[in-house]
């Protein structure tokens, strides 16, 4: 079996390399050519799967991406050869809700908030928004959800529509880009929308750059509007429009989900996609890669619980300083490219023990996704 995997897959070599022939590329230089042979092909984001792509291949029987998204791959095409696809739904979704976690601590200093006070829209219920909303809940900050395709399909959770979606203090999009049908997500938040928020409000998009309208957004800004836009993903990443960047409150190169759980989470989920294709049993398993994280935190009992949950969350990732990296250095389509490539390994919370000794908030830590420490 001959298996080509890109080579962003952590962890790839270990889980593929008794199953076949591996071969890894980059997608900067990868040619139909190449994949004639191919019987598997596995990406992320960055390799768009088309018909162009695959002109050459004959014995293709499976494509999978890593990753959560699938905008990148052509599933009509691999329909209509009759080529298995699968995605890895949810590797990354703890890793999202963390960012935005992160974000709504830094944007809370920004804007003098008490967290607790202020109301959170998710837009898009599935894996990313699911999490995010069990990490509110963790800490006691009101959500409400807008997902009218799993309201259509019976979720019994309750969603309100996007003009409530409009009042609430923090709006965070985790929708797929859907850009036909009853719910297109294209532009979403458009101009128009864009231009209702106040300057008290806070817009998130760590979905995919085509859902917010990059340049309207950037016209409202020219025109001296106030918005708080945190933005982990771009319109046309990577030749993102350089002129919004400066504008946002919080950039970053779309790495919300690369934590090193939710990347490896990806490749893992792959992993046993082939083994079932071919019918070979699955052995290996994450844990068996994955670091082991020695760090230990502990409660402070000078602070209040909301100073600890900010300090805890901050000190195992603190978008501020991606931050700071990418406003610094983000200066072409090259270096945009770069920053994701040479990101630094980010844990989960879940990785992190925390000591919690007598502190009355101890369930909400753990429900945050920290580990147990003594
Ligand atoms: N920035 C990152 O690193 C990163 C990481 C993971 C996922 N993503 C993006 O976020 C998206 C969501 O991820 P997920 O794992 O939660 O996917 P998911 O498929 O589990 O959930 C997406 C949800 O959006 C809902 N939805 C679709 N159209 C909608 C609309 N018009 N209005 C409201 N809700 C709508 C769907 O019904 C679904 O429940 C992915 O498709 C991907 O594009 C980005
Ligand atoms: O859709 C996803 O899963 C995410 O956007 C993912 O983080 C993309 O990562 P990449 O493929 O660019 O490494």
């Amino acid at each position: 079996m001959k298996i080509y995997y890109e080579d962003s897959m952590p962890y790839a070599a270990e889980f593929f390399a008794d199953l076949g022939d591996c071969q890894v590329f980059s997608h900067k230089s990868i040619t139909a050519k190449q994949l004639a042979d191919a019987d598997v092909l596995l990406v992320r984001s960055t390799t768009k799967v088309n018909a162009e792509l695959l002109a050459h291949t004959r014995n293709l029987k499976f494509v999978g991406t890593a990753t959560a998204g699938t905008n990148h791959v052509d599933k009509k095409y691999l329909t209509e050869r009759g080529i298995p696809f699968q995605s890895a739904a949810g590797c990354n979704a703890v890793a999202v809700a963390e960012y935005v976690l992160s974000s709504l601590f830094i944007m809370a200093n920004k804007l003098g908030w008490q967290l607790q006070d202020k109301t959170v829209g998710i837009v898009g219920a599935g894996h990313v928004g699911t999490a995010l909303q069990q990490k509110l809940t963790a800490l006691g900050i009101a959500y409400q959800l807008c997902d009218p395709p799993l309201q259509d399909a019976g979720d019994q959770r309750s969603f309100v529509d996007m003009d409530s979606i409009m009042q609430c203090d923090v709006i965070t999009l985790h929708v797929p880009l859907v850009t036909q049908g009853k719910y297109p997500t294209a532009k979403l938040f458009d101009a128009l929308r864009l231009a209702q928020l106040n300057e008290q409000q806070v817009l998130i998009n760590a979905c995919r750059g085509e859902v917010l309208d990059n340049a309207g957004a950037l016209a409202l800004f020219e025109q001296g509007k106030k918005l708080n836009l945190v933005l982990d993903v771009w319109e046309n990443e990577p030749n993102i429009n350089l002129d919004l960047v400066p504008h946002v409150a919080l950039g970053t190169a779309h790495i919300a989900g690369h934590t090193i759980e939710g990347k490896a989470r990806g490749t893992e989920m792959l992993y046993q996609a082939v083994c079932e294709l071919y019918q070979v049993p699955a052995t290996k398993k994450l844990s068996d890669y994955l670091p082991v994280e020695l760090h230990c935190l502990a409660i402070k009992p000078e602070l209040s619980a909301w100073q600890n949950f900010e300090q805890l969350v901050l000190e195992v990732y603190n978008i501020a300083s991606d931050n700071q990296e990418f406003m610094a250095t983000v200066n072409s389509a090259e270096q945009f490219g770069y920053i994701r490539k040479h990101y630094p390994i980010r844990r989960e919370f879940s990785a992190i023990k925390v000591n919690t000794g007598n502190f009355a908030q101890s369930k909400a830590i753990y429900a945050l996704g920290f580990a147990k420490g003594e």
